[in-house]
């Protein structure tokens, strides 16, 4: 479960020798009979000629070598014929590879140098990497370069011991050349580069063998990073994945999630978000539009309510107040921002009022009558007021009666209608505004309700946009903050590039995630999580068909789903994650071709 890095291997393997007080040896041995296990239970699957299965060991001069040395023994004692090929002169084995050097030579088993060209491949059924572990730095070199690309070439099924040589063990980078193995036996603990892209391509099927050191050893050690497959799900996140719930509960006891998405070229963005937030369990959803949008989108998600924001008829969120966006929080468990939102000018301010106010700040307001009634405490009213003085229409201004109606504010409501009527009568925005203030100011001291938020998209870029986010308020412990970004957009919020942000994936989610205190979902092949802690997450299931528009949308309803069922961040993060994936894998199962794969397939299989 644990993702090791090659130093921290390194230190876990130094404990268990000198302070544990296992030898070296008896670990090695455990390594190499582990790694004849896999192949001979892949030569059982294979269809052989009839006699006992043929298996090539090529061995470098470090400590991998001598698991394959140890590898070579056991399958010569389970009947197989096998060779070894040395890619160095075996004198160059030192140590404990130098042990298995002469055990293997009194034991019989032919070896011999490699040159270049003299292997005759067909004269095996399977190959074993050991050539370079997590000794490896850079490319690899002659002739280790030139051994792997003819095992590769070979078209024989490769073992790999603990990582494919030519594999960055901390990054999954792939170096020219690097061994595409069928199986990778990873020795005590995954590497980080058999999780993260592209390593996981040339890895094949992953197995973990213990070795002898202990998994405890890792949390001793302050390994904080973690394979996201089902066993975490159900271990280290304690999540059952069938999600059972009890009997006597109704759609209260499963939050309402209010969806801020779409807009006039963008509306199905929305749609995929509250789709998937249903999919993903919550009770109730609010799907939030500018008003233009509502009447076409009216019925098109049944089982979502539609909340309309004046927007001056642009079908945009240009003119839409961020005030009268955080009103319509009240009541609700949890926001989603940002799929379909679009950009426009101001529009980073406007994020820091809504962040603001979803994290129990009473948001500064424009209009004079909000102020006023901001500074009674009265965040809805102050919205609604302010909402009502910036309206000049009268659409605009029942638009915004109906936004405080929703938010459950009664008085706030009473203020707008007022205003509402007021410019009915064609009055001045400033008449509407005072019309609303006094209601407003009138209303009951109380802060607004802090909620969790999920910021995707175009919310991502005006995070990124805005210098002053260190100076944001932080977000109380009840309402963290889960940003969603693809690599394009981490990149833009590290203000780095994105080969950067890909060159070190966890590094680049782990490092945004501990400064700025909120969870990071860093989307693509291998999405990472990472919490404000230092915890990451590398997910292991989706496919290539998931990169399709609206993939990162429905995740973004999903999380926003799980958040507002009263789940913490890391759980809904990670597991949001890896149910999006899976369903992407289901849906995926389902079609010829993950080629195939839309979007809304994904929420339709969660
Ligand atoms: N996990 C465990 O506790 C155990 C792991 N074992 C296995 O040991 C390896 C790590 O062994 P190590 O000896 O540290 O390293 P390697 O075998 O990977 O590499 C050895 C030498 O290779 C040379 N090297 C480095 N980079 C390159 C390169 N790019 N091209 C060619 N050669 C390279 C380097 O020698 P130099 O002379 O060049 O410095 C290395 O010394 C681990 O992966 C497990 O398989 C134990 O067996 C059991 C316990
Ligand atoms: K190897």
């Amino acid at each position: 479960m644990h993702l090791v890095t090659a130093e921290e291997m390194r230190r876990l393997d130094r404990h268990t020798i000198d302070t544990i007080g296992l030898p070296a040896l008896v670990l090695m041995e455990n390594a190499g009979r582990a790694i004849a296990e896999a192949a001979l239970a892949l030569s059982a699957q294979l269809e052989l000629r009839g006699g006992p299965a043929r298996w090539l060991v090529l061995a470098g001069k470090g400590n991998n070598g001598g698991d394959g040395l140890v590898a070579a023994r056991h399958l010569c004692e389970a009947g197989a014929e096998t060779a070894v090929v040395y890619a160095e002169p075996p004198e160059r084995l030192t140590g404990d590879a130098a042990v298995q050097r002469d055990a293997l030579a009194r034991f019989g088993i032919a070896a011999s140098v490699c040159a270049p060209g003299a292997i005759d491949w067909r004269a095996y059924d399977g190959v074993i990497d050991a050539l370079l572990g997590t000794g490896t730095r850079g490319a690899p070199r002659e002739p280790y370069a030139s051994l792997i690309r003819e095992a590769n070439a070979s078209g024989l099924p490769i073992v790999a011991a603990d990582i494919p040589s030519g594999l960055d063990a901390d990054t999954g980078a792939v170096h020219e050349p690097c061994i595409r193995a069928d199986r990778t036996v990873a020795l005590a603990f995954r590497k980080r580069g058999l999780a993260l892209h592209p390593g996981r391509e040339v890895a094949g099927d992953v197995s973990v063998a213990p070795i002898g050191i202990p998994a405890w050893l890792a949390e001793t050690y302050g390994v904080r990073a973690f394979h996201l497959d089902e066993a975490a799900v159900r271990k280290r996140l304690g999540i059952d994945p069938s999600l059972p719930r009890r009997t006597d509960t109704h759609k209260g006891t499963y939050g309402h999630v209010l969806v801020a998405a779409g807009s006039l070229p963008m509306a199905g963005a929305g749609l995929l978000c509250v789709r998937a937030a249903l999919r993903a369990g919550c009770g109730l959803a609010t799907w939030a539009v500018p008003a233009r949008l509502a009447e076409p989108l009216l019925g098109r998600v049944p089982e979502a309510m539609l909340a309309p924001l004046a927007d001056g008829g642009r079908g945009d969120w240009a003119a839409v107040p961020a005030e009268a966006l955080a009103a319509l929080c009240t009541g609700r468990s949890a926001l989603v921002l940002g799929p379909g939102l679009g950009r426009f000018e101001g529009d980073s301010a406007w994020l820091r009022r809504v962040w603001e106010a979803t994290a129990g700040v009473v948001p500064p307001v424009a209009a004079d009558a909000g102020t006023a009634a901001a500074q009674a405490g009265d965040t809805p009213g102050a919205a609604a007021a302010a909402h009502a003085a910036a309206a000049t229409t009268t659409a605009d201004a029942a638009c915004a009666a109906s936004v405080a109606a929703q938010a459950g504010d009664t008085i706030g409501a009473a203020a707008i209608t007022h205003a509402a009527a007021a410019t009915a009568r064609a009055t001045t925005a400033a008449d509407a505004a005072s019309a609303a203030s006094a209601p407003a100011r009138a209303a009951a001291n109380r802060s607004p309700k802090p909620l969790p938020l999920v910021l995707d998209a175009d919310a991502l870029n005006m995070l990124a946009d805005a210098d002053d986010f260190a100076g944001w308020v932080k977000r109380p412990a009840g309402a963290p903050a889960v940003l969603t970004p693809h690599p394009g957009e981490m990149a833009r919020l590290l203000r780095c590039t994105v080969p950067e942000v890909q060159r070190d994936r966890i590094g680049a989610a782990r490092s945004y995630a501990e400064k700025h205190g909120v969870y990071v979902v860093l989307k693509g092949a291998g999405t990472v999580i990472a919490t404000p802690a230092g915890i990451a997450y590398v997910n292991s299931t989706g496919n290539a068909g998931m990169a399709t528009g609206g993939s990162g949308d429905v995740l973004a309803g999903i999380i926003g789903s799980l958040l507002a069922q009263g789940w913490d961040a890391e759980k809904a993060a990670a597991f949001g994650v890896w149910w999006h994936g899976r369903a992407g894998d289901r849906a995926a199962e389902a079609r010829m071709t993950t080629a195939s794969l839309m979007a809304g397939d994904i929420a339709d299989y969660l």
